[in-house]
């Protein structure tokens, strides 16, 4: 293998359709070529900058918000390239019903670039086998072509999150692809909190560097786009190529080229009408060799407990006191409000492109923000009309220690895990609180669950203790020296830290390090105001356990 290669991912601002009603083919086919026609020249771009791969997000061809009838018309059916030797742009053949596996190969082989897209696949039914009763499946898929217009992989989706007009693969797919840099493995979105087939690529199949198309949106304070996918990389030692959508409306946005060491590029804009991004670096093949990290407790002379903490959930706007606690004796109970996706809807506009990059303020630019704006209304308002912005509360019960001394050592407990943290603060405020924050349950959303194990320190949103745990993305504070570490029992502990700059999430690496469970500050002072740091612990073999941490 090579030892470096050059990597782009394209956050891309969607051409949203907003039909939400089945549509011809032919239709279909005009929607998605006004994204594939942004894929073809930020493909031309980075074949230019000597580009060798470029990853585009999930949903980033026909959009969001489908149900399984509407959804039919973008999908194609992929071929299995492991059995077949498929080049659609090579073939002329067979053009109908595979135009988009067409467009691709041709802007693969034409720029001599590996792509790798994510599109819909659909699967007649064999007569013998258990099917849905449309007589197909339907898969949220991954393609990978390679420079010559070779189909070199494809991912089905194990892991769906929301989405109707899918099925879920009968057995989790393990896909590799080998190039002259290095051999990758390809997960989508959600699957990145599982197992299967994400850790496996890694554990068992030695993957270094790992395609992550994504349609992520921010749910802070712990899952945050670039927060996650960063601690990804470093808890894996993976180079991860994670391209989001760009959809600010809707909180999608932060994608990155992390590696274990570093963020090697990203992007994160949360601006209304801002743009797209294309982001390009130069990584190495084969990042630091993956060993599992051991768990070194470390319990000296460390205040608090679980009597000490206040136990609160993320989520609600108003406090209220839970008279009725779980298993740490009563507290009170806070929560915030979460948007999700729940993808149900009908409707008749053609569609909203969201790529504003508006420049100067000149009349025209003036007159494309009005312009812009009543598009984004209009999405805004069908979405929402159609219950694609459902509220959701995140029910955790996170116990909390507000950080009240500007210089200690404090402890907070949950069930199994206990947080530790010693530190300084640089300057104390009356105007901003941070506290200590841990967890070890399940955590449920509407069917979907997992199991975490979280050591966090956080800024609260507000002074008031109530409010720790509510996304905020401002913050104050900075730390003399910072330890945070926790009795995890479980192996996977994901190093997450954010920081504020001027109100907008940020990533830094040069001022932590993170080895045994361990996060660590270092080159103290030079840091941006702290947002939080987290040690987000996946316990994988207890998600299917009933024991639930929630309220
Ligand atoms: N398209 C997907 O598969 C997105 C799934 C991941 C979304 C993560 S999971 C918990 C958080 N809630 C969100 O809305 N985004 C975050």
């Amino acid at each position: 293998y090579r030892p470096s290669y050059r990597a782009a991912v394209y956050e891309h601002a969607l051409f949203q359709p907003t039909h939400f009603r089945t549509v011809s083919r032919s239709q279909a086919l005009r929607d998605m070529k006004k994204n594939l026609d942004i894929y073809a020249e930020q493909t031309r771009i980075a074949s230019s900058q000597n580009v060798d791969i470029i990853v585009f997000p999930e949903d980033g061809i026909y959009g969001l918000n489908f149900n399984r009838d509407t959804i039919k018309p973008y999908l194609e059916d992929i071929p299995d390239p492991t059995e077949i030797t498929w080049n659609p742009c090579n073939q002329s053949e067979y053009t109908n019903g595979v135009e988009v596996q067409i467009t691709l190969s041709c802007m693969a082989r034409n720029n001599g670039i590996y792509i790798v897209a994510n599109m819909g696949d659909k699967k007649v039914c064999d007569a013998d086998s258990i099917c849905p009763d449309d007589g197909q499946r339907q898969y949220n898929t991954d393609v990978v072509f390679d420079p010559q217009g070779n189909l070199v992989a494809r991912y089905h989706k194990q892991h769906l999150y929301f989405e109707a007009q899918f099925d879920t693969p009968s057995t989790v797919e393990r896909v590799t692809f080998d190039t002259p840099f290095g051999k990758f493995g390809i997960i989508t979105c959600f699957d990145i909190l599982f197992k299967s087939p994400a850790v496996d690529l890694v554990e068992d199949l030695g993957v270094k560097n790992v395609i992550f198309p994504t349609a992520w949106m921010d749910s802070l304070p712990l899952l945050s786009a670039i927060q996650f996918h960063s601690a990804f990389a470093k808890l894996f030692k993976v180079n991860l190529l994670a391209a989001n959508l760009h959809f600010p409306l809707f909180n999608f946005h932060g994608s990155g080229i992390y590696s274990p060491r570093r963020t090697e590029a990203y992007y994160y804009n949360d601006g209304l009408f801002s743009p797209g991004k294309l982001l390009i670096a130069d990584v190495k093949s084969s990042p630091t060799h993956y060993r599992r990290h051991q768990v070194v407790p470390d319990t000296h002379g460390f205040r608090g407990g679980n009597s000490l903490g206040a136990s609160f959930v993320h989520g609600q706007d108003t406090a209220e006191v839970n008279t009725q606690s779980r298993r740490n004796g009563g507290h009170y109970n806070t929560a915030s409000r979460n948007g999700i996706i729940s993808h149900q809807l009908a409707d008749q506009a053609s569609g909203v492109h969201l790529n504003n990059d508006l420049g100067p303020l000149t009349h025209r630019s003036i007159r494309n923000r009005i312009h812009n704006h009543a598009h984004l209304h209009r999405v805004n308002r069908h979405m929402v009309e159609n219950g694609w912005a459902t509220i959701m509360a995140d029910n955790d019960n996170y116990q909390y220690l507000p950080l009240t001394e500007p210089k200690a050592k404090v402890k907070i407990c949950q069930n199994e895990v206990c947080c530790y943290l010693d530190y300084q603060k640089q300057n104390t405020s009356n105007d901003e609180l941070y506290a200590l924050g841990v967890f070890d349950g399940l955590h449920q959303i509407e069917g979907l669950s997992w199991y975490t194990q979280v050591c966090v320190l956080l800024k609260c949103e507000f002074t008031d203790i109530a409010s720790c745990g509510q996304p905020t993305k401002i913050a104050a504070g900075h730390f003399e020296y910072l330890k945070l570490w926790g009795t995890f029992t479980t192996e996977y502990v994901f190093p997450e830290v954010l920081v504020s700059d001027d109100g907008k999430l940020r990533l830094e690496h040069e001022h932590w390090k993170y080895l045994h469970n361990r996060i660590e500050f270092v080159n103290r002072g030079k840091e941006s105001p702290l947002l939080s740091a987290t040690l987000y612990g996946r316990h994988y073999d207890r998600d299917n356990s009933t024991v639930s941490n929630s309220v």
